[in-house]
């Protein structure tokens, strides 16, 4: 299987590609794109990155071969990190309109590109923000069920990872996903979290403690409010007490919260998104199916909303994913989720008509 990353010279490409073949998930005979842009710093770059992997991985490095346009992209799973990414600032809020106005002409270029010139067989996975859009883009151009965001699965992630330490128990025990936006209107499902190890009673001890008596359709609002707590830290420059603070608020938030910090503290959230990405691709290599929770396409068939994009568990495997998984919630998730798709959707009706 080939790999392609697109914007192989960002913070989050390089990742990638470090990681990718750091941990041997291509054989020698595979091969690597880095895929960049002609007239920017990638391409001259991404030869410097492509010696730098074989200096680093001599033994065990696949072909690496650069590309600097759409055209030049021949892979099966496409890693898409290009585009422009929000803001570092601690003062600002992200404008997510100028963002998704950016990104959106970086998405068409390459899945018109992919729909014209590709084997129809590829799998694209999207890390760029907004993921949404992207999937949105990709799925118009594609075979939907080949076009997966990266913005659930690193979410839920964070949240198992977040419960793990309140419960202290390692991550790979948690079961737990955050479904619905990569961003503000994320829905943390706390009502089926479940811990491997524990009893029935036990679990539902966990469940209570972490849902503290919270309803889930007030989790945006609670956010919002955290969020402007941080930005007085950081307006300070009191990047310090802006992280405990974080720290000691309930898991779903510091889950969100976090990251948001990290980014915005400059350090960017760069290795963690490849980190989980690579996993993903691990997966994806693997042959098998498995249950990943990601932004995708649906149909009006596929689940009890309407369509449009979200974030749901699917069951993926090496053709794409195949069908939503895992759906059983309460009713206040329920509602959220409702909530949520519909507002993905007149979100992205809106950034398409710019
Ligand atoms: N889904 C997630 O969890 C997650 C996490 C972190 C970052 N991101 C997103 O991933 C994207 C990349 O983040 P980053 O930190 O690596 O940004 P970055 O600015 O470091 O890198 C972006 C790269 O894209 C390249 N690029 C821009 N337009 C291009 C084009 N038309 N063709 C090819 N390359 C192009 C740039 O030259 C740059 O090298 C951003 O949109 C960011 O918001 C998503």
């Amino acid at each position: 299987m080939d790999i392609a990353i697109v914007g192989a010279n960002g913070d989050v490409g390089r990742q990638l590609a470090v990681q990718i073949v750091g941990r041997r998930l291509l054989t020698p005979r595979a091969r690597l794109q880095l895929i960049g842009r002609r007239g920017g710093a990638s391409e001259r770059a991404l030869h410097g990155l492509r010696a730098d992997l074989y200096d680093a991985f001599a033994e065990i490095t696949p072909e690496i071969d650069v590309g600097l346009a759409p055209e030049d992209v021949a892979a099966d799973l496409i890693l898409f990190a290009a585009g422009a990414t929000p803001a570092a600032s601690p003062h600002g809020s992200v404008d997510r309109r100028e963002l998704a106005k950016t990104n959106r002409a970086v998405f068409e270029s390459y899945a018109r590109s992919l729909a014209q010139r590709g084997h129809g067989e590829e799998i694209v996975v999207v890390v760029t923000n907004p993921v949404e859009l992207g999937v949105s883009v990709f799925a118009r151009h594609l075979d939907p069920h080949r076009v997966i965001g990266m913005g659930a699965y690193q979410d839920s992630m964070r949240l198992r990872r977040e419960i793990a330490t309140d419960l202290g128990v390692r991550r790979q025990r948690v079961q737990a996903y955050a479904l619905g936006e990569h961003g503000d209107a994320l829905v943390p499902i706390l009502s089926r979290v479940w811990i491997y190890g524990f009893d029935d009673a036990e679990n539902a001890l966990a469940r209570d403690r972490l849902r503290g008596g919270r309803s889930v359709a007030a989790f945006a609002e609670r956010l919002a409010s955290e969020k402007q707590v941080l930005r007085g830290f950081l307006a300070d420059n009191r990047v310090a007490e802006a992280f405990l603070h974080a720290e000691a608020l309930p898991a779903d938030l510091r889950a969100v919260l976090m990251p948001v910090l990290t980014h915005v503290s400059g350090a960017k959230t760069a290795v963690s998104t490849a980190s989980v990405t690579t996993e993903l691709v691990e997966t994806i290599l693997s042959g098998g199916q498995s249950v990943i929770p990601a932004q995708v396409q649906l149909g009006s068939h596929d689940w009890f909303g309407p369509p449009g994009v979200l974030g749901v568990p699917v069951m993926f495997g090496l053709r794409g994913w195949s069908r939503p998984t895992d759906l059983d919630m309460d009713d206040d998730e329920h509602r959220t989720l409702l909530d949520v798709a519909a507002r993905i959707q007149r979100q992205i009706e809106d950034w398409s008509r710019d």
